[in-house]
This record gives C-alpha cells, sequence and structure tokens, in this order.
C-alpha cells in the first residue's frame, strides 16, 4: 500500500534566546525522525512531555519547515509543491488541537464557524445548502438535533462539545488525514471515551486516516487496538510496530518503564506488578541531550555502549527497537497485567 504522508530523516531544531545578552541554545526538538502514514491507517503516537510530538503533527500538517530531511504527501515533498497542490495537501491533512477552545474563534458562533470553510471549498453552493450540511455535520459527531448547535458559541459548549465541533469541522472538507494533537486531555474523562469512539467511527466509516498524539498509553492502546504505534523519547522515534506486538514485546527499557507506570484499577494486580526503577526522575535538558542513546542516564539497564552510541532502530520480535539491549526486554513479564487490565 502506498503511503499518503513519509516523514524521512527528519531533524527540527529550534533556536532559544537566553536574556538580551546570553548566548542562544539550540532545542532539536526532532532528530532524524523516520515516519509513515497508510490512508485509514490509525497510529498513536506516545511520549512524555517535551519529546517532540506537537512538533512532529505541525511537520506532517505543514506548518513547520523541517531543518532538515524530507516531508511527502502522496509521494511529493511537501515543500515544493505548486501552491494549488499544496492548498490540497493543507486540506486532505488537517490538525485537531488539545485546547478545543483556543481552537475556535469566541466571537463566531458554530455555523459561522462551520459554514465559510464549505462555501470557501465549493462543498456547498450557497449559505442555505451549507447551514443544512452543518447540520448534517452537527449530527454525525454526536451533536443532536444539529439545529440547535447552530448559533451557540465556544463558552455555550462543554469541553467535550467543543472537541466534536472540532472534529465536525475538520471532517466538512472532507480530509484523508486528521492529526489529534491530545484531543482528549482537556476533557472530561468521562467523555473521554466516547470522543475517541467517535474519531474510530469516522476511521471506520470514512476511511480518515488519524495520528493520535498522546502521553497517555491506555487511550494510545485504545483507538490504535487495530494500528500501530511510535514511541517518542526526546525527539527519537525509539520503539515502533504493530500496537499487539509492541505491547506484547516492550523491548525498549522506556516503553517498559511507560507500561509500568500505568496505573491498575485492580488492587491484586497492581500489588503485582514490577515498577521499572528509573536511575533519574528528570528529563534531560533538550538543550545539552545527552550523548549516545538520550534515555541512558534514566535508564535501569545501560551499559558503556549506552553512552557513546546512538542506536539505530532495528527488528526485533516484530516490531522496530533502537536499544542496544533491546533483547533484556524479551525477558518482560509484567505486560500480561497490562494488557488483562
Ligand atoms: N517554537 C519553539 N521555540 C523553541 N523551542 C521550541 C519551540 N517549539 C518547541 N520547542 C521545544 O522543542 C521540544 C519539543 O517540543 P514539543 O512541543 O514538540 O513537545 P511535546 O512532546 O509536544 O510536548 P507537550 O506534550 O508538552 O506539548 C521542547 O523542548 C520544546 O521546548
Amino acid at each position: 500500500m502506498n503511503n499518503l504522508v513519509e516523514l524521512e530523516n527528519v531533524s527540527v531544531s529550534f533556536v532559544k534566546k537566553k536574556g538580551l545578552f546570553g548566548k542562544p541554545d539550540r532545542v532539536a526538538a526532532l532528530s532524524e525522525v523516520n515516519f509513515r502514514l497508510a490512508p485509514s491507517e490509525v497510529v498513536a503516537l506516545v511520549g512524555e512531555s517535551g519529546c517532540g510530538k506537537t512538533t512532529l503533527a505541525r511537520v506532517v500538517t505543514g506548518l513547520q519547515k523541517p531543518t532538515s530531511g524530507m516531508v511527502r504527501y502522496k509521494g511529493k515533498d511537501i515543500w515544493r509543491l505548486s501552491k494549488k497542490e499544496f492548498l490540497e495537501y493543507r486540506r486532505d491533512v488537517q490538525l485537531m488541537m488539545q485546547d478545543s477552545y483556543a481552537a475556535l474563534n469566541p466571537m463566531r458562533s458554530v455555523e459561522q464557524s462551520l459554514i465559510p470553510p464549505l462555501l470557501r471549498h465549493n462543498i456547498a453552493k450557497n449559505h442555505r445548502s451549507a447551514r443544512e450540511k452543518v447540520v448534517e455535520l452537527l449530527e454525525s459527531v454526536g451533536l443532536t438535533p444539529g439545529e440547535q448547535f447552530l448559533g451557540k458559541y465556544p463558552h455555550q459548549l462543554s469541553g467535550g462539545q467543543r472537541q466534536r465541533v472540532c472534529l465536525a469541522r475538520a471532517i466538512s472538507i472532507d480530509p484523508k488525514v486528521i492529526v489529534a494533537d491530545e484531543p482528549v486531555s482537556a476533557v472530561d474523562v468521562s467523555l473521554r471515551l466516547s470522543i475517541l469512539n467517535l474519531m474510530s467511527r469516522l476511521n471506520k466509516e470514512r476511511g480518515i486516516a488519524f495520528i493520535y498524539i498522546t502521553h497517555d498509553l491506555s487511550t494510545a492502546r485504545y483507538i490504535a487496538n487495530h494500528g500501530r504505534m511510535v514511541v517518542m523519547y526526546l525527539g527519537r522515534v525509539v520503539q515502533t510496530g504493530n500496537v499487539h506486538d509492541l505491547l506484547a514485546n516492550p523491548t525498549h527499557p522506556y516503553l517498559r518503564a511507560l507500561l509500568s507506570a500505568v496505573p491498575v484499577p485492580d488492587p491484586e494486580i497492581s500489588r503485582k506488578k514490577r515498577m521499572v526503577q528509573l536511575r533519574s526522575m528528570d528529563m534531560p535538558n533538550p538543550t545539552n541531550p545527552p550523548s549516545g542513546c538520550s534515555f541512558h542516564p534514566r535508564c535501569p539497564i545501560a551499559i558503556d555502549k549506552c553512552a557513546q552510541v546512538v542506536p539505530e532502530l532495528r527488528v526485533l520480535n516484530g516490531s522496530e527497537v533502537a536499544c542496544h539491549l533491546a533483547e533484556e526486554g524479551t525477558k518482560w513479564s509484567l505486560v500480561d497485567h497490562y494488557q488483562q487490565s
């Protein structure tokens, strides 16, 4: 299957100024990242705060130009597209942000936010048919009856309802990909599942591919149940593969640490659960990342080589992992408990 989106050796670095006279620091937000997304695929991108998830979302949606490397959409370098092709790509690849309040204009009602894209992209011929289409869209994302929501302003909606309006706006122009950056982290826990189910339904019914970005392994596993997971640490992909293979074989110590930290509601399982003891709880300073494997200062099994050589991604037990000592992970057993949870 041809990929819709491909990132090849993509690096992004930012210059951070230090005061008026300080020497500026360079932050490597992404380092040599390779990533692919097939049509209708669901990929969950997981990692701690600051690992580069949002930067990757911005690169995929064409909002951030990489410092080096290539971003392709349908096989073409997105930074060499004609104006018409670039507009088509921006229409096909939509970004859904964590903060639905910031994503919607507070001065515009739902219909005022949703009608203009339909007219601009010739999806509706006139205002009346655009309005009918908006009602249809609102109902398809679970805001029923749609008419009741047309005149509402963002502050009159709950967090979950605002995220549904954002999804309605994203799907209104018939995208091929939605990049959802922490879409449920600001939504009440009780409503999160319904938003995740809605995204799964849009994936199945409309064939929209999703990149679901999160720091929460449970929701990542839920939404990418039949898809892939990509685990990032300090700007690099450390393990990637089919969700089931990856969780059955968390060969990277960072993924094992993440899994061991997932709370399990059953106290019986919780008591038996093996915690991975990291050597340090602090994330390294991204302006001065560790040499070799950037996880080595925290890794419980690191050896001298880890401080010297950057590990390449290699195939092991069905997934790709970047760790010199990944074979150690094949002895891991905590995941059995996690998968039952
Ligand atoms: N515009 C910018 N200028 C300077 N540094 C930046 C900029 N954007 C991101 N960074 C830095 O790049 C690194 C990756 O940031 P990014 O926002 O992509 O991470 P993240 O995984 O999405 O984190 P979070 O979950 O907190 O949003 C961080 O160290 C961040 O401080």
